[in-house]
């Protein structure tokens, strides 16, 4: 930093400190790098149709944008190292994994699923994205992780659905309280990942102590084609913390960047945030297990899996560009390696198109040769198409099958080839939610918060809206239907969001004092 003013941190000093090491400007020039004249750079009493630089700006400046990610479009992405502390060769012939001490480097993003650019990093009950793409010889592997660790559905539909339900209004352009009760009062299955967010679970304290789960079961295969399976997690190494609502409405108000803003902080602060990179490994096999452990709508029982570490993730560096190394990032759950196989659930199915079809639309064609995307080896004959083309695999043969040398397939013959078919049961649903009240909710303060949050969330609602939240609360757990009718009877007598901002009485800012 080249300030001693407490309250100008890295992020405030990035330009300041850039002109430090920088201590002479480069020539302007042109996209075409001719250098640009002095009297160019200002039109007035001069013609525009023949200054180049004047055109270019204006003509770049208005088409500066992507597409937004259709979810998670807020976010900071931040680069570092993988390192192996265990070995698990046993579970996985993937290179990545290969010994103790190989390090890969790697891109994570985290994100804000609901939220706009724009918005509240710190917004209630959203879902948050922790994501990481590992740079490793055997091409890119990239896993998607949640904030908790159970998702909303099984039927892949039900992304449209919820997209719409949790997003804009048609007409208000607000995000729809009624929508996003309406849609999870319909669909019992989704209350389990409800309790989750609303919960202390949902909101932490910062993204350096969020964990990430990529929810999917994975198939691991050895090098002698022995078979696992594993849901992998990154724990954050620093103690989890939460904060309430009105901590979270209070911190939004003077900062809605917090999140972001203390992630790059602490990176330039070299107070490097890691996580442990960790599996849940199922003890049987397949047909010995009772329920369905490629459910990604349910944590898996206690005693049907062995929690085992691998490594470390360590984020060291800020990326020095966010449009390429953030926007530009394209984090595909197909990207897997040999050694890991997809998951065989549809969910994933579903995954392997849209975010195929997400990342042509936002970043064209070639998205996979994008500097931030790019693999350390890759030979395709995927040619041609919207930039960037780079040497656009150069004079070799395009086409496979050739007889002219043309880049050739492997044979793993480890590869296992399993067809499976999944069950589904509703009653698990339930089941699922009255272990989470009363296990994972285990004390009184945290059935509490966990309620109250759900109330102060679901006021606006409809009265028909809130019944019927409350009739699938009872199918979970009486008590926890009483304490919700309780608390939302008082807070109807006893709260009063404003409707206007006449409606806002300035020295009584927060609406739920009284609750
Ligand atoms: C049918 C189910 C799903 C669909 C259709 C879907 C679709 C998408 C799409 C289109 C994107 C934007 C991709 C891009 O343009 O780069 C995205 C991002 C994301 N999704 Fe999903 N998704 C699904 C399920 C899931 C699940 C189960 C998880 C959690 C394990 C998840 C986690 C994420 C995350 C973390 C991001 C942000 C990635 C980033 O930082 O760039 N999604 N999803």
């Amino acid at each position: 930093l080249n300030t001693s003013d407490a309250n100008v941190d890295p992020v405030t000093a990035q330009l300041p400190d850039y002109k430090m090491r920088t201590p002479i400007p480069g020539v302007l020039t042109t996209s075409a790098g001719r250098p640009v004249d002095v009297s160019e750079t200002r039109t007035l009493g001069r013609s525009l149709a023949t200054n180049l630089f004047a055109l270019e700006a204006i003509k770049h400046a208005v088409s500066e944008r992507r597409p937004d990610r259709p979810v998670f479009a807020k976010a900071i992405a931040a680069k570092g190292v993988f390192e192996v502390k265990h070995d698990v060769t046993r579970y996985t012939k993937a290179k990545l994994f290969e010994h103790v001490g190989k390090v890969t480097p790697l891109i994570a993003r985290f994100s804000t699923s609901q939220i706009q650019k724009g918005g509240n990093d710190a917004a209630p009950y959203t879902a948050r994205g922790l994501s990481m793409k590992f740079y490793t010889e055997e091409g890119n592997f990239d896993l998607l992780g949640f904030n908790v660790p159970v998702y909303f559905y099984r039927e892949p539909i039900g992304f449209v659905e919820l997209l719409h339900a949790l997003g804009l209004n048609p007409q208000t352009n607000l995000l729809d309280i009624s929508a996003t009760v309406d849609m999870a009062t319909l669909s019992p299955v989704m209350l389990h990942m409800l309790l989750w967010s609303l919960s202390e679970r949902g909101l932490p304290r910062g993204f350096r102590r969020m964990s990430g789960h990529p929810l999917h079961t994975y198939e691991l295969y050895n090098d002698k084609g022995e078979v696992y399976y594993a849901r992998f997690r990154f724990q954050a190494d620093l103690p989890y913390e939460s904060i309430s609502l009105e901590q979270a409405a209070a911190l939004n108000a003077y900062d809605p960047d917090l999140f972001i803003r203390d992630l790059y902080n602490s990176i330039e602060r070299q107070n490097y945030p890691t996580w442990t990179f960790e599996m849940d490994v199922l003890n049987d096999d397949l047909d010995q297990v009772t329920f369905d452990p490629f459910d990604l709508t349910k944590i898996w029982p206690n005693g049907t899996f062995t929690t085992v570490q691998i490594g470390t993730i360590t984020l060291n560096r800020n990326v020095d560009n966010a449009f390429a190394e953030n926007e530009d990032l394209a984090l595909y759950p197909g990207n897997l390696v040999p050694g890991i196989n997809p998951p065989h659930d549809q969910v994933f199915a579903a995954r392997m198109y849209a975010y195929f079809d997400s990342q042509m639309n936002r970043l064209g064609s070639n998205y996979n040769k994008i500097e931030v995307n790019r693999p350390l080896y890759a030979r395709t004959f995927t040619r041609d198409g919207a930039p960037p083309l780079r040497d656009n695999e150069g004079d070799r043969v395009n086409y496979y099958g050739s007889s002219f040398h043309g880049a050739r397939p492997v044979h793993d013959p480890d590869k296992p080839d399993r067809v499976f078919k999944t069950n589904e049961v509703e009653e698990a649903d339930y089941e699922a939610c009255r272990r989470f009240y009363n296990e994972v909710m285990a004390t009184d303060a945290q059935k509490n918060r966990l309620v109250k949050n759900m109330v102060l969330t679901t006021l606006r609602a409809h009265h028909s809206l809130q019944l019927r939240l409350l009739e699938l609360l009872s199918k979970v757990d009486a008590d926890f239907a009483k304490r919700y009718e309780v608390t939302l009877d008082l807070a109807k007598a006893k709260v009063r969001l404003p409707q206007t901002v006449d409606d806002v009485d300035p020295n009584r800012l927060n609406p739920y004092a009284d609750l």
